[in-house]
């Protein structure tokens, strides 16, 4: 029935309204309260709200695709509740967070790629008690409105941004407002909208203090563990849900919101909470308002969730998607007015708010990315190609960011996009060099450009390097893969110069890769290069 399962307010308007013309027409009447009470029996406490149905299908357009992380499942419903699982710390905090504690060494300039931010969805307001009084009554009949909702936590994705810089550590939704005298509903608490440029992921993580605490503990321990080892051998386990009762693929993290046990929350004026429980009448009431509370447990429990994966902001977001849902307001006195109970000195509490961390990151988007040993030459290629572009929009940032270059080809040719990328050297998945933290920054691109130098004494090697530190073929089946052998122009007469590049055209040649010797400095190869770089940024990955 619609009454015990919609928000207060758009219950059914009372017909037979109070006398006074100043009183707001929105009490239920005796009746209408009987009929929803006697509604509110054992079958009742089920989830019964339209948006569940519509934020799943939010969450399942931005369900992040390619970056999911290994997770195992421990157990699965009837055993448990939720589908138990477990995945290694690592994948619920950012080690950039942890490496340096303090959160400016992360930041270059107003580049900030990664952040962790707690939210708080806003409490319900309380319900109200009220009676009616006017010249003729003393004690009129009850008229305490609702309280109002909690405001909620939203993300947006939009135009205009690209750093994370300006995100605070904490948001906070506003509280519902309390609910007045003369039906008056409480005020809706004030929402938070986050924006963030595209290309950012939000992930549920851990708070920071807490994965802190657990990784002072295992650095006491001897040998000191690296820090990577310790994220990546604790295991962390996850209460999840699947797409729907029967599937059982982990796919929403739960969150849980301390509440009130169901027939609790009751607020109560003039009589005590022990005298109420001592009344048969306040106990009939309460076994079925606590069937209420049951499926605002449950509603709640369908909401409040999150992509185990994160949510993939990689468009501009037409509509703000909640992330943590405000507390509903609590029930006003006038709910519980029926034939048995003239004068009810009670109304609810409002449910509370919803608390948790995220982890944003940003995750440029270019169609391609270059891989490569420090000096192997790929900033200057990507100069180089920009500037044998007639129109070319890049932005730079400074050597430890990604650089990104857009490549424009003239009219009736497709434009696309290109990340340099800090160099990778041998042991970066140990975390030597600057590691493979940039690495996120290509992940979603279509294709990878390997660049080699080929005044290294074995360019092969560089890239057999190459493929393994950024985890194996594994990593790259799905990408097209281009293979680039750079200075060209040092020894070109000597025979064993060409031997390299052959070495490396054979052994990419096998795995179905195109490659190329140039000379970016010379300018040597670079228009050739441009329409192989455009071909593998247009063609659909294997
Ligand atoms: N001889 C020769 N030198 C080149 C060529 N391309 C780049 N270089 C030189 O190689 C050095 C490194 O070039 P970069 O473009 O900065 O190399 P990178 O791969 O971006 O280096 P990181 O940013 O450290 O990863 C510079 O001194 C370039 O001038 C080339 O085709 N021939």
């Amino acid at each position: 029935m619609l009454r015990t399962l919609q928000p207060v307010r758009f219950l059914p308007r009372t017909l037979v309204r109070y006398k006074s013309s100043a009183v707001p027409d929105n009490a239920p009447t005796l009746l209408e309260n009987e009929e929803w009470l006697g509604t509110l029996d054992d079958n009742a406490a089920m989830a019964h709200d339209a948006n569940i149905e519509s934020k799943n299908t939010i969450f399942d357009k931005h369900q992040t695709k390619n970056e999911r992380f290994p997770v195992e499942i421990k157990s699965t419903p009837p055993d448990t509740k939720y589908i138990k699982v477990q995945s290694s710390l690592g994948n619920f905090t950012s080690i950039n967070y942890l490496r340096q504690y303090n959160k400016h060494n992360h930041t270059q300039g107003n580049f900030v790629d990664v952040r962790i931010i707690q939210c708080k969805s806003g409490n319900g307001g309380n319900g109200c008690i009220s009676f009616l009084r006017d010249a003729n009554r003393r004690v009129g009949p009850p008229d305490g409105g609702d309280g109002g909702d909690g405001g909620s936590v939203y993300v947006q994705a939009v135009e205009g941004m690209n750093s994370l810089s300006k995100l605070k550590t904490r948001y906070v939704a506003g509280d519902g407002q309390v609910g007045g005298a003369r039906q008056l509903d409480g005020s809706r608490g004030k929402d938070i909208l986050i924006t963030v440029p595209k290309g950012t992921v939000v992930r549920w993580c851990l708070d920071p203090k807490v994965v802190r605490e657990m990784v002072e503990e295992d650095m006491g321990k001897s040998p000191q563990p690296a820090l990577k080892d310790i994220l990546s051998n604790r295991k962390l386990d996850v209460d999840c849900y699947g797409r729907s009762k029967e599937d059982t693929t982990p796919k929403y993290i739960q969150l849980f919101r301390e509440q009130y046990p169901a027939g609790e929350g009751w607020l109560f004026k003039d009589k005590t909470k022990e005298y109420h429980e001592d009344k048969d009448w306040f106990r009939k009431l309460n076994r079925n308002v606590a069937n209420y509370d049951r499926s605002l447990d449950i509603n709640e429990a369908s909401k409040d969730k999150v992509p185990l994966y994160g949510i993939d902001l990689d468009e501009i977001t037409e509509k703000p998607i909640c992330l943590l849902e405000g507390g509903r307001g609590g029930l006003g006195n006038m709910h519980f007015l029926t034939s048995v109970i003239r004068n009810p000195r009670f109304a609810k509490i409002g449910r509370n708010h919803l608390e948790s961390f995220f982890m944003f990151e940003l995750k440029s988007i270019a169609d391609l990315g270059l891989v490569g040993f420090p000096n192997a030459g790929k900033s200057t290629i990507l100069n180089k190609i920009s500037n044998a572009t007639p129109r070319i929009g890049s932005w730079e940032f400074t050597t430890l960011r990604p650089t990104i270059g857009t490549i424009m080809r003239g009219s009736g040719q497709e434009t696309f996009t290109v990340a340099d990328i800090p160099g990778i050297i041998e042991g970066a998945h140990l975390d030597r060099g600057m590691g493979l933290e940039f690495l996120k920054h290509i992940e979603r691109s279509k294709g990878w450009v390997f660049v080699l130098a080929l005044d290294d004494a074995d360019p092969l090697k560089q890239l057999q390097v190459l493929i393994k530190e950024v985890g194996g073929m594994e990593k790259i089946k799905n990408k097209n893969i281009l293979v680039v052998c750079n200075k060209a122009d040092i020894d070109p007469t000597n025979p064993e110069s060409m031997n390299k590049f052959l070495r490396v055209q054979e052994f990419a040649r096998e795995r179905g890769w195109d490659s190329i010797p140039i000379s970016a400095i010379n300018e040597e190869n670079i228009s050739v290069l441009i329409d192989k770089m455009a071909q593998c940024a247009k063609s659909i990955p294997k």
